[in-house]
């Protein structure tokens, strides 16, 4: 049954989708219920499940909604001549260069483009191979999984990020409208690496083959996970980077909350544990697919900063080691061939790296 309705067309311009998966299906899917000229560009194993399905949204209270096929509109190329106002970039980080590249193409010089990836640089990325659009950094702090054909559930809560700008501060009451709340960083470097040390968890999660919230309740995967963060807070601090605040808790606190008993933890992280039971990280996604990860733009963000002050990240330079050997042997993870990873024996490589 759908309880979000479709509402009547709004003032501004088209808004044009840069990968439709599973950021982009469910950003695009609220702009476009909320009345918006949406155009998805994507690939055709997505878009022919759109086609078919139509595109569904689900809420982690569980209200859903359908954007019928009909209404959708489908691009396996970017679109010109449409006025597009706002570009979201949701492609993985690696697929950037080429998506800024056809978007230039396309669009007119000074289009707005929102770069909505993990990691830090894709907005400067897209810049050097397409300077004659203007591109902004963003950061999507919840969780977004298809859990059906065409069907994309946000399974967290949290507020959009965006570059402080005169436009992206006029964008706001828009999205808010849409049920995307967002607001505004003047440094949003430091938003980024705040959401990258949360983002040291996906590897983790992606090699021990369970959903987020199952793999947050075992005590060695939590364990794995706050070696890696404790790394990179302390190469942070080395560097003088600052992080903004990104979860309920201070990111300087998750290593000691993370290690804390399964009961223990429970109780104190209970907001953080509000994620829906089937939502996975975006890198266990890839590893099943058999795709190039964004290992790179995260513990090898913390390795090329380490460095960069005259230190070494060995634990986030071993998990970069290990899920480049998965993306080379290009197993999927919990195939009978693969299976998952030991969560006790990745501990003991991860906190005895050297
Ligand atoms: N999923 C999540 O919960 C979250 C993801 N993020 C970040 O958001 C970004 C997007 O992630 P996510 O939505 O999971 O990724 P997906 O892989 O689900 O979606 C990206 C889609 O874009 C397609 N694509 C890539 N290049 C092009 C192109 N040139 N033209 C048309 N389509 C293209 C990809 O196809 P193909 O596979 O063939 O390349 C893929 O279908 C990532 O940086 C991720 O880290 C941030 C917060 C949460
Ligand atoms: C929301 C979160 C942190 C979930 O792991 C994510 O960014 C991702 O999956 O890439």
């Amino acid at each position: 049954m759908a309880d979000l309705i479709l509402t009547d067309v709004s003032p501004i311009g088209p808004v044009l989708i840069m990968g439709a998966g599973s950021i982009g299906c469910y950003l695009g899917g609220r702009l476009a219920l909320a009345g918006h000229d949406v155009h998805f560009v994507g690939r055709p194993r997505v878009l022919d499940q759109l086609r078919t399905n139509g595109l569904t949204i689900t809420e982690p209270d569980g209200k859903t909604a359908t954007v019928p096929a009909d209404m959708l509109s489908l691009h396996e190329d970017v679109p010109s001549g449409l006025g597009i106002s706002l570009v979201l970039m949701c492609v993985k980080s690696s697929a950037t260069p080429k998506a800024a590249t056809s978007l230039a193409r396309a669009l007119p010089i000074g289009t707005l483009v929102m770069c909505m990836q993990n990691g830090l640089h894709n907005a400067e990325v897209a810049r050097s191979v397409a300077a004659r659009l203007r591109f902004l950094s963003a950061m999507v702090p919840y969780n977004v999984a298809e859990i059906g054909p065409g069907n994309f559930l946000r399974g967290s809560g949290g507020n959009l990020a965006l570059e402080e700008d005169e436009v992206t501060n006029a964008w706001l009451p828009t999205l808010a409208a849409a049920g995307l709340p967002a607001s505004t960083h003047k440094d949003i470097r430091a938003v980024q690496w705040g959401k990258l040390l949360l983002n040291l968890n996906n590897p983790v999660n992606a090699l021990s083959g369970l959903p987020l919230r199952d793999e947050l309740l075992d005590p060695d995967l939590r364990a794995t996970t706050a070696a890696l963060i404790e790394e990179g807070l302390s190469v942070l601090a080395a560097a003088r980077q600052r992080t903004a605040k990104v979860t309920p808790v201070p990111t300087s606190w998750l290593p000691r909350l993370m290690r804390l008993p399964t009961p223990v933890f429970k109780i104190l992280a209970a907001k953080m544990l509000k994620i829906d039971p089937r939502a996975r990280s975006s890198m266990a996604d890839d590893l099943a697919l058999g795709r190039r990860t964004e290992i790179g733009e995260l513990c090898g963000e913390v390795v090329k900063l380490a460095k960069s002050v005259g230190k070494r990240a060995p634990r986030n330079e071993k998990m970069l080691g290990m899920i480049r050997y998965v993306e080379l042997t290009a197993l999927a993870v919990g195939s009978p061939e693969r299976g998952p990873t030991d969560a006790a024996e990745l501990r003991k490589n991860i906190e005895t790296a050297i």
